[in-house]
């Protein structure tokens, strides 16, 4: 292997730590813990998974966490209703949706029932067009936390030609314009794309964000490529083929250990953003 990694646990650490410190003080000042509601609906495991990390973090940082479970069948029109609730109580800061919701929910229309100033987890329009025009607010978690990882790691951007694979909601299409507010210049590939390889070793900095396990190959990178995997596939594989990947990138994420921790250290930062504000 010759590729750096680029470790997100600690960075991520530390911006849990500060996190609490942050939480600690809110505590201090308002006599209110800040809250973090999450929302799943249906019974995935992995989903219920994440959701449980999610609520584990936010307590040893000392972010309560009021969770919402309903069942597969749930309609868009009550799952709105709920997330309604949460945005119109004064004891919830922050709010996440845990994506993907079930086939039958208009999940944008859920996305959108959470309140802005709550949208810790940057699913709104409203958060999108911060993120498209480089303004202050909430970032989606990973895509955010991807965005601090190529800081910390000092990642040159400006002129840089990234290339996203995937064009999620909350990962490819998000990512792509924190790229663009940088000064990079951005491609989005997706399931139409052609000659996917080709254009992928166009690429200085590549994010795969594509949810197929191993999907990226090692011959499809420019030599000293920085390649960020996003995936989270069954099993804790990538959407980047590791091994092969890391005999060409300088720099490249693990999975796990890379882009995951990052995002629930940005939820969680943003949680308490979201708590400071309401409050302040
Ligand atoms: N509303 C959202 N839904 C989903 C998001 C999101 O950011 N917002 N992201 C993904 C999955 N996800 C969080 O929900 C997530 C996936 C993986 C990890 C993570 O830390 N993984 C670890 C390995 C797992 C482990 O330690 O057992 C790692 O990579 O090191 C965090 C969050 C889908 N939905």
């Amino acid at each position: 292997m010759t590729a750096e990694l680029m470790i997100g646990t600690d960075l991520a650490a530390e911006m849990v730590a500060k996190a609490a410190e942050r939480a600690a003080a809110v505590q201090e000042k308002y006599g209110v813990q800040p809250c973090l509601a999450t929302v799943l609906v249906g019974d995935d495991p992995a989903s219920a998974t994440y959701v449980r990390m999610k609520q584990n973090r936010s307590k040893k940082a000392g972010i309560a966490s009021r969770s919402v479970v309903l069942p597969a069948e749930t309609t868009t029109e009550e799952l709105v209703a709920e997330i309604r609730k949460l945005s119109e109580d004064p004891e919830v800061h922050g709010i996440l949706l845990q994506h993907p919701v079930p086939a039958q929910i208009d999940e944008r229309a859920a996305f959108e029932a959470i309140d802005p100033g709550k949208d810790v987890d940057g699913v709104t329009m409203l958060s999108f067009a911060a993120m498209a025009f480089g303004d202050p607010g909430f970032r989606s978690a990973t895509p955010g936390g991807i965005m601090r990882l190529l800081a910390e790691y000092d990642v040159p951007l400006e002129g840089a030609h990234a290339v996203v694979i995937g064009r999620s909601p909350i990962l490819g299409k998000p990512a792509g314009m924190l790229l663009l507010a940088s000064n990079a210049t951005v491609t989005y590939a997706h399931s139409r794309t052609r000659d996917l390889p080709e254009l992928v070793r166009t690429a200085d900095v590549v994010i795969a964000a594509v949810g197929k396990a191993n999907f990226v190959r090692g011959d499809w990178l420019k030599p000293g490529a920085v390649v960020v995997d996003a995936g989270y596939n069954e099993g804790n594989v990538g959407d980047v083929h590791f091994e092969e990947a890391a005999e060409v990138a300088r720099l490249i994420t693990p999975v796990p250990g890379g882009v995951g921790p990052m995002t629930i250290a940005l939820l969680l930062e943003q949680t308490v953003d979201a708590a400071e504000a309401q409050l302040g």
